[in-house]
């Protein structure tokens, strides 16, 4: 749906009465609007849509989890422009939807790199929504932890060994379809991670990731235990790219031994 004029304006009205740094538009809006309309000027403005791209300073363009609530995605947006050098905490942005004019102030920014915006993948985009859920709503009353690891799944396969029959066998699941999120979330309560080719089938569960992390010279925050350290090996072993959950709900995404996300939905940036 696209962002009509009276809320354009609105935006515009907010961000000059509130100081606000930055204007941040999370629906369709005409970039030659933008661009051509001189008031609009007076901010960096940010598309949130299915690309991106930061080589225009005055038009960012950035693509994160579709389907996430309104303050998940608010919190993505602070930790991408505080990442970009645009925001510092206590600066603030206005947001604008095709329903909705608000106000946010950048709180503790969630940790998120620009290798985490950059890739705009939607198989790990996906597994972040579904991580996103299973952080804030556990399962059966009880908190969730799981890991998912996509795509090399040959060399991840060579690093791994079943924990259990593989209950996907046989089986053609793809994460990018929406009838699999359940599926997914029931499997997720399983010890050991989800293997997942790089265009979304689940090729395996209750996988262990046999990753000795001597020599592999991961550079962690202090205090993870033996997922994390799987989850942040198989991707310096492999070229996969790996997203953990938590039992205490913070979600993060690795890549080639690196942290690119760290974001817990259950706290408030
Ligand atoms: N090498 C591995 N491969 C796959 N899964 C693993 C591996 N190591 C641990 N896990 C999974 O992680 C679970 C939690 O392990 P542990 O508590 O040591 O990890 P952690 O990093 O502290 O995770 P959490 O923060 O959720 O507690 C295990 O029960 C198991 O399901």
């Amino acid at each position: 749906m696209a962002i009509e004029k009276p809320l354009m304006d609105a935006a515009l009205t907010l961000a000059r009465a509130a100081g606000a740094k930055a204007m941040v538009f999370l629906d369709e809006v005409s970039e030659e609007t933008l661009l051509q309309n001189r008031e609009f000027s007076e901010f960096p403005l940010v598309l949130i849509g299915p690309t991106f791209d930061v080589k225009n300073r005055r038009l960012l363009k950035l693509s994160i989890p579709r389907n996430l609530n309104l303050g998940s995605i608010l919190n993505f947006v602070s930790a991408f422009l505080v990442e970009q050098g645009l925001l510092r905490e206590g600066d603030s942005y206005v947001y604008v939807s095709s329903e909705v004019v608000g106000l946010r102030r950048v709180k503790k920014n969630l940790f998120a790199s620009n290798g985490f915006f950059s890739q705009s993948q939607s198989v790990i985009q996906r597994l972040i929504e579904i991580a996103v859920e299973l952080s804030i709503e556990g399962r059966e009353g009880y908190p969730v932890g799981t890991l998912f690891v996509v795509g090399d799944v040959k060399n991840v396969l060579k690093h791994s060994h079943s924990m259990l029959p593989n209950p996907f066998k046989g089986h053609r699941i793809n994460v990018l379809d929406r009838n699999s999120k359940e599926i997914i979330k029931e499997f997720a309560q399983l010890d050991g991670a989800f293997v997942i080719s790089s265009r979304g089938r689940i090729v395996s569960a209750g996988v262990y990731l046999e990753v000795d992390p001597k020599g592999l010279d991961l550079m962690l925050p202090p205090g993870l235990g033996t997922r994390h350290i799987a989850a942040a090996g198989i991707t310096k072993l492999t070229k996969a790219t790996s997203i953990s959950l938590s039992e205490s709900g913070t979600i993060r995404v690795f890549k080639k031994g690196v942290m690119l996300l760290e974001y817990n939905p259950r706290l408030k940036y």
